[in-house]
């Protein structure tokens, strides 16, 4: 199978000697929509440039529908890339920025013009072809952006940041009409952010990176009921980890001794007797009931033995909703939501003492390092 990308143990050292990217592996197939998403300097930047050919490839291969890249220049790759200041001409029209990349290429006007409309009709922008790009919003200026790169029909479209730009309701409305956009034109997509929300609403597979590495590549889903790795339990979602060594290990999950009691979860990783390991559990997994024996004894039943005390110190009931903070046993405070149909009145005051339970099959257990 012919990859639309691929990158093998690629690796970027700048001339400082600063290590930005190790050891980069990633398959992509033709009209996935990839996120790379992760802290402040962690590479994602320096990754899609040098996909896009700004950047020099230290070490490994990068390969586009199985062409080697490493020494090809930016413009005789088919890539685009979208910069988060979207870096439009201000004095040219709508048309003229769209155009641009096509008149560079030496296009004839006829067949420039035809691409130009075609790109124009699909975002909406026929209506302001004509104005200068300085004087319209940042959402028009964020679709003419877009229309630029891909009016050059790029088998790989690289956005860097391109909603950070928008305000939040302007971002979501924008974000849907880009999934959808690329799913009607089957277009590559690899898109930088450091908001979680955007990757897990627009991407097919998220690459998490961490210092240089990458941490897990995972659709959105997986990555948020199953990490692989401490730093994505970490990073991704509302988590509840518990450091604990493996008591026993039955193929599919995992008895692990915490402070807060002997907890199980499922296995995920190299995960063997005595292994130190991290049980993760989801806020979304977590329920809750009260302390008397009966309840204690049917949660411990109905949950495999996956029950801890905590005491409620904040609740706020919206709507349907009591929003909760829960003290464990050691001290840690963990946010909770609870519908209040489902448990009796007053169950979540301030102060009371209650049992959080959760499904084995919902926790995670993975090797502590
Ligand atoms: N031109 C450069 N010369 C030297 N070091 C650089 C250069 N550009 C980036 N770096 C360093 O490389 C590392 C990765 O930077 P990069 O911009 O790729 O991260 P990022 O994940 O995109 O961050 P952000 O989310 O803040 O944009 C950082 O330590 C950064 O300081």
């Amino acid at each position: 199978m012919i990859f639309d990308l691929e990158l093998m143990k690629v690796g970027k050292v700048y001339d400082n000697g600063t290590t930005a990217v190790s050891e980069f592996d990633l398959s992509v197939s033709k009209g996935e929509f990839i996120a790379f998403l992760g802290p402040s300097g962690c590479g994602k930047t320096t990754t899609l440039r040098m996909i896009a050919g700004f950047e020099g490839i230290s070490s490994g291969d990068m390969m586009i529908k199985g062409v080697r890249m490493n020494d090809v220049p930016p413009e005789r790759r088919p890539t685009s890339m979208i910069f988060q200041s979207y870096a439009l001409f201000p004095h040219m029209t709508v048309r003229r920025n769209v155009g641009y990349g096509l008149e560079v290429k030496g296009l004839a006007k006829a067949e420039r013009d035809a691409k130009v409309d075609r790109i124009l009709s699909t975002l909406g922008l026929e209506d302001i072809a004509e104005r200068k790009t300085d004087k319209l919003s940042g959402g028009q200026r964020q679709r003419i952006a877009l229309a630029r790169g891909l009016v050059v029909e790029p088998d790989i479209l690289l956005l860097d940041e391109p909603l950070g730009a928008l305000d939040a309701n302007l971002r979501k409305a924008i974000q849907n009409e880009l999934k959808l956009l690329q799913k009607t034109l089957g277009v590559t997509f690899i898109f930088v952010t450091h908001a979680q929300s955007e990757a897990l609403a627009l991407s097919d597979r998220i690459v998490v990176m961490n210092q240089g590495r990458v941490e897990q590549i995972s659709p959105p889903h997986q990555l948020y009921t199953r990490p692989n790795t401490p730093f994505v339990a970490q990073f991704i979602g509302r988590n509840t980890i518990f450091s604990g060594e493996v008591q026993k290990a039955d193929g599919e999950n995992a008895v692990v001794n915490t402070p807060a009691g002997a907890l199980t979860g499922r296995i995920n990783g190299a995960v063997a007797s005595k292994a130190k390991v991290n049980l993760v559990v989801p806020a979304e997994a977590i329920e809750i009931h009260g302390t008397s024996d009966t309840d204690r004894g049917r949660a411990s039943t109905e949950f495999g033995g996956n029950v801890i005390d905590a005491k409620i110190t904040r609740s706020d009931v919206v709507g349907h909703l009591a929003q909760l903070t829960a003290a464990l046993p050691d001290g840690r405070a963990i946010s909770l939501e609870a519908h209040i149909d489902k448990y009796r009145p007053g169950a979540f005051a301030t102060g009371s003492d209650v049992l959080l339970s959760w499904k084995p099959s919902e926790a995670t257990v993975i090797p502590a390092h």
